[in-house]
C-alpha cells in the first residue's frame, strides 16, 4: 500500500549483510543507497554489522538520516573507531562474531544481502543454513534490483549459485537445493520476501505451491512441494543450456501466463503474473551471462509444461 512517498511493509526490521568495502564500482554504492531509501520509504528499521566502513556505512547512514531506527551489532574487537568507524543509531556490543550473527538474526524479520566479500557470503549462507535446519523461518534473499548488476560485475552470487551445482552430487536434498537457489529474480525484493513469507506460511496460509512429484533428476524421482518461484528460478538457471527452439516455446508459454490477470480470489497468482512478465524481460537480458547448472533441458521443459497447466488451470477457473 502506498501513501505519498511512504509504503507500508509487513517487515519491521530487516537485516542487511553487505561489504565492509564499497568495491570498485559505483553501482555497488548506488545499490546500498537505493536499498537504504527503500527501507526509509517503507519505514523499516535496519539491523546491520555496525560501523561506517564500506557499503555498511552507506546504507546505515542513509537509513539513519531518513529517520528510521538503526541497530548496529558489533563485536568488542571491532569497536575501535580506526577499525570500523563510527556507528550511527543504536550500538549493541557483543563478545564475538558468533554472538553478533545470532543477535542480528534474532532482531530481524528477514535478511537481504547486497554485494560483499567473504564476510557477506558467510553471513548469507549461514542464514540459509539456519533456515534449512529450521532454526529460523525468516526469508533470505539478495537485493534483487542489483542482481543483474551483480551477475555482470562480481563473482559473489555466481559463487553462491555454483554451490547449487552440488545438487548433482546428491549432497543436497532437493528441498534444500531449492532453498539455496532462492536468490531473487524479481524486480522488487519486498515482493519476493512477501512471497516467501506467504509460501512458507507466514502471515497467511500456504496457497501457491506446485507438486513436483514428477521431477526426475539423475533417474531418481523426488517428491517436492515447491513454490512456483523455485521452479522459475531453476528455469532461469538453465535457460542458457536450452536449445533455441525450446527456448522460444518456453518464453511463449511464460508470456501467455504473464498476460493472464484473473487470479483466484485470495491467491497470489496476480502477483505471479506480474513477476512472470518481469522474468521474461530478465531472461532476455541475461541469457548469456548465467552460470550453467546442468539440469537436463527436458526436465526443465517438463516442469514448465506442468507449471503452465497448473497456472492456466487455476487462473481460468
Ligand atoms: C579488521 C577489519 C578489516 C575490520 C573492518 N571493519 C568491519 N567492521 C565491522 N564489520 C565488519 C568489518 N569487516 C567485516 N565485517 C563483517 O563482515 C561482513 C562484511 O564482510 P565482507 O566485506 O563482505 O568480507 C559485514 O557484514 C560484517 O559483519
Amino acid at each position: 500500500m502506498e501513501e505519498g512517498n511512504t509504503r507500508s511493509s509487513k517487515f519491521k526490521r530487516l537485516c542487511v549483510f553487505c561489504g565492509s568495502n564499497s568495491g570498485n564500482r559505483q553501482v555497488f554504492s548506488d545499490a546500498a543507497i537505493e536499498l537504504g531509501d527503500e527501507l526509509v520509504k517503507r519505514k523499516i528499521e535496519l539491523v546491520y554489522g555496525g560501523g561506517s566502513v564500506g557499503l555498511m556505512g552507506l546504507i546505515s547512514q542513509k537509513v539513519y538520516d531518513g529517520g528510521c531506527h538503526v541497530l548496529g551489532v558489533i563485536p568488542k574487537a571491532l569497536m575501535p573507531l580506526e577499525i570500523s568507524g563510527q556507528t550511527v543509531g543504536e550500538v549493541r556490543t557483543v563478545v564475538d562474531m558468533h554472538e553478533r550473527k545470532a543477535a542480528m538474526a534474532k532482531e530481524s524479520d528477514a535478511f537481504i544481502a547486497l554485494p560483499g566479500g567473504y564476510g557477506t557470503m558467510e553471513e548469507l549462507l549461514e542464514m540459509i543454513t539456519w533456515s534449512q535446519l529450521g532454526i529460523h523461518k525468516k526469508p533470505v534473499t539478495f537485493h534483487s534490483p542489483c542482481l543483474r548488476i551483480i551477475f555482470r560485475q562480481t563473482t559473489f552470487p555466481c559463487s553462491v549459485l555454483k554451490l547449487s551445482g552440488t545438487l548433482h552430487s546428491n549432497t543436497l536434498l532437493p528441498t534444500n537445493r531449492l532453498r539455496l537457489v532462492k536468490a531473487g529474480i524479481w524486480s522488487n525484493s519486498e515482493t519476493m520476501l512477501n512471497n516467501r513469507m506467504h509460501s512458507e506460511g507466514f502471515g497467511g496460509s500456504v496457497k501457491w505451491k506446485l507438486n513436483l512429484e514428477q521431477f526426475s533428476h539423475d533417474g531418481k524421482k523426488v517428491s517436492v512441494k515447491a513454490p512456483v518461484e523455485d521452479l522459475l528460478f531453476l528455469l532461469y538457471l538453465n535457460i542458457q543450456s536450452t536449445p533455441n527452439e525450446k527456448l522460444e516455446d518456453i518464453l511463449t508459454a511464460i508470456h501467455v501466463i504473464a498476460s493472464r490477470n484473473s487470479p483466484l480470489p485470495g491467491s497470489s497468482v496476480g502477483v505471479w503474473n506480474r513477476e512472470l512478465g518481469w522474468l521474461l524481460r530478465f531472461l532476455f537480458f541475461n541469457m548469456n551471462l548465467l552460470p550453467t547448472v546442468a539440469v537436463p533441458v527436458q526436465v526443465i521443459v517438463d516442469h514448465l509444461v506442468l507449471l503452465c497447466h497448473e497456472l492456466v488451470g487455476h487462473t481460468m477457473k
